[in-house]
């Protein structure tokens, strides 16, 4: 599912917001009824984990913090530490030289999902798996479809019940610093802001209400969104269409959808562990609505493989 931190934080149209809320409810259900032993959350991050200084394309994380960003949740994950590094020593002898950290820390990206879904950080076993969606340069698309293909085959060897669940994109550009047109300070503050002062962290969440508030009224400068090209993502996803995923272009995609579209690798990741680990797979829930308050084409697909699908909504 799509994130973003002006949820609840902002005035979006009643009917927007109780349709969202009604099919986070959906979901809510759905994942209950699955009742999985463990979630493995492939999640971005917005320089608030990650920075310049040490960025790689994934990191598995056997120990987890959220920071807190934007009044989201703060606190420890409760992460499985030892399936958390059988996974990473898995991937890495499936060819994906994955970076582990042993003190993640996570913000609204990761946090959005578990709060909505889980109403906390620690209510279930979560493992955190980072994927780089917004610092270039950003590996080859293909190569996130086989690094959850691999987080998948890995976990199908164990007894878990596994929740693949991906917070990010689709189409949106909100105003993340980017290096090349970065001035000197934004520069240090990409390279290793960690732990801001809170009159730093104030001013950056002032940024993101007053661009998103701009942008509702079509004043903003940053990228339109694109329901076209989200809900062609969103039908491939669908479909089971892995490949023609694995095959855009990051270059193209940032012109399209935005700076922050990377961020949908979470979703090829997710999608391409459950291919792996289940086969073919069937839609259950999906949902799309381009919400400009949000600064989000936020989007909800779930899916289950072939044959366990609790209820699946099949078409035709
Ligand atoms: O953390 C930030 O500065 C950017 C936050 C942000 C804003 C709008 C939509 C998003 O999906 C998002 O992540
Ligand atoms: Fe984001």
């Amino acid at each position: 599912m799509s994130h973003t931190p002006l949820l609840g934080k902002v005035e979006v149209a009643a009917d927007v917001t109780a349709e969202l809320d009604a099919h986070v409810e959906t979901l809510r259900a759905e994942i209950e009824r699955f009742d999985p032993t463990v979630i493995v959350l492939f999640a971005p991050d917005h320089y608030n984990g990650f920075f310049y200084d040490i960025m790689p394309p994934f990191c598995i994380g056997t120990a987890a913090r959220a920071i807190g960003d934007f009044g989201s949740a703060e606190g420890d994950l409760s992460v499985p530490a030892e399936l958390a590094q059988s996974l990473a020593q898995g991937v890495m002898d499936a060819g994906f030289d994955t970076a582990i950290s042993r003190g993640m820390e996570v913000d609204h990206g990761a946090v959005q999902p578990l709060e909505l879904l889980f109403g906390g950080l620690s209510t279930r076993p979560v493992v955190p798996v980072f994927v780089n969606g917004v610092a270039v340069p950003l590996t080859p698309m293909e190569r996130i479809r086989g690094f959850g293909a691999a987080v998948g085959r890995h976990l199908a060897t164990t007894e878990e019940r596994v929740l693949y669940l991906a917070s990010g994109g689709l189409s949106h550009d909100p105003p993340v610093p980017q290096w090349a047109d970065a001035d000197d300070q934004a520069r240090a503050f990409l390279l290793a802001g960690r732990h801001p002062t809170t009159q730093a962290r104030a001013a950056r969440e002032s940024r993101v209400f007053a661009t998103a508030e701009a942008f509702s009224q079509g004043a903003a400068s940053i990228r339109d969104l694109n329901p076209t090209w989200d809900q062609a993502f969103l039908e491939s996803l669908a479909a089971g269409d892995l490949a023609t995923i694995g095959g855009y272009d990051p270059e193209e995609m940032t012109r399209v959808a935005g700076h922050s579209a990377h961020e949908v690798r979470t979703w090829l990741a997710a999608f391409g562990a459950l291919q792996a680990a289940g086969g073919d797979y069937s839609v259950v829930t999906r949902y799309y609505r381009p919400i400009r308050e949000y600064i989000a084409g936020f989007g909800i697909l779930s899916a289950a493989p072939l044959g366990s699908a609790p209820s699946p909504r099949r078409h035709g």
